[in-house]
């Protein structure tokens, strides 16, 4: 598939501050592609410099030209911040955007996308925060984009209204579009994208499917076990124990082994409480590349288990 967008070795400094530390990066047509980091990780940096409102050393392209010379109706660009005139209505502010392209979507269709059609004719200034955000990446959407590029659009939107939008970029995915996106959520990344690519220190850590990158640095399934006991090994159990926040957490546990887990707690006579069952997903993926890269740097990379991965509560 033809890449719609390219960087390569991209690099930005402020100052003393190095943003973006020689990034490569190409986007395939119809493709979604996450860019997830920690604050301050360069993704603001990169998104402006792939939309030509940064300059940066090294290169980058959007379909082929330089991001100046794109025609604007190709490109739809969400900002991390974004204040548009504050005392216009939702409404009027989508027809301003709509007004400057010679073939725009229709406005009613773009408030009910977003969920704005029942607060169309308030002002900006008067709505919430996640209603505004919505109205925002509305405006993105007037004029029918082929490349979407959205910096965290879903950052003070409710949960169902997260989800609406996540189901949006899916429809619009599947139509056709590109969609680069940035988010802090992990879930948004693992549900939209087909990459995703993890920025720490301005350089990109780590780029894969979410399925590629959990099977790379998720670690394994584990098991958190409420007790007492500060045992570390179970007689008749073949695992790690390690010490955890609220007892222990037995390490390499698949979801058919969890009964042989607890036998092992029974014939030992350990009491526990709550059990759970941890499988990992790219929240692990995160920490775990984002404390590779700080120990890289000199900074204490320990976490505790119990920050991560999704938790299954498993019945006693
Ligand atoms: N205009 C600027 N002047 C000086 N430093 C800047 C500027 N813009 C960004 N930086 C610095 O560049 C680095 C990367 O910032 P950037 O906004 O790209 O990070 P980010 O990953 O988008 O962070 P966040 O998740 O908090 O939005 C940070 O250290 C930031 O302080």
């Amino acid at each position: 598939m033809d890449a719609v967008l390219r960087a390569e070795d991209v690099r930005r400094e402020y100052g003393e501050t190095v943003a973006l530390d020689g990034v490569s990066l190409s986007v395939a047509a119809g493709e979604v592609f996450a860019l997830v980091g920690p604050n301050g990780a360069g993704k603001t940096t990169l998104v402006r410099a792939l939309t030509g409102t940064t300059a940066v050393d090294g290169a980058v392209s959007l379909f082929d030209s330089s991001p100046d010379a794109v025609e604007n109706a190709r490109l739809g660009v969400l900002p991390q911040s974004f204040s548009p005139p504050a005392r216009l209505s939702a409404r009027e502010l989508l027809d301003y955007y709509a007004g400057l392209y010679d073939d725009p979507r229709d406005i009613e269709s773009v408030l009910d996308d977003v969920g704005m059609t029942d607060s169309a004719d308030t002002r900006y200034e008067d709505l919430s925060g996640g209603q505004q955000r919505r109205t925002c990446v509305g405006a993105t959407l007037v004029n029918d984009p082929d490349l979407l590029v959205l910096d965290e659009p879903t950052t003070g939107i409710d949960p169902a209204g997260r989800r609406a939008l996540w189901r949006l970029l899916e429809g619009l995915a599947a139509g056709g579009t590109t969609i680069l996106l940035t988010t802090h959520y992990m879930a948004e990344a693992e549900r939209l994208a087909d990459r995703v690519g993890l920025l720490a220190d301005g350089q990109l850590a780590a780029v894969g499917s979410p399925t590629d990158l959990v099977a790379e640095y998720g670690g394994r399934s584990r098991l958190e076990i409420e007790t007492d006991a500060d045992t570390t090994s179970l007689d008749g159990l073949d695992h790690t124990i390690d010490p955890h926040p609220t007892g222990i957490v037995v390490g390499d546990v698949s979801a058919t082994e969890i009964g042989t887990v607890v036998d092992a707690l029974e014939r030992n006579a350990i009491d526990y409480g709550e059990l759970a069952w941890r499988q990992p997903d790219l929240e692990d993926v995160y920490l775990t590349v984002t404390d590779e890269s700080r120990s890289r740097d000199g900074i204490d990379g320990d976490r505790s288990l119990a920050e991560t991965g999704r938790t299954t509560e498993v019945a006693q």
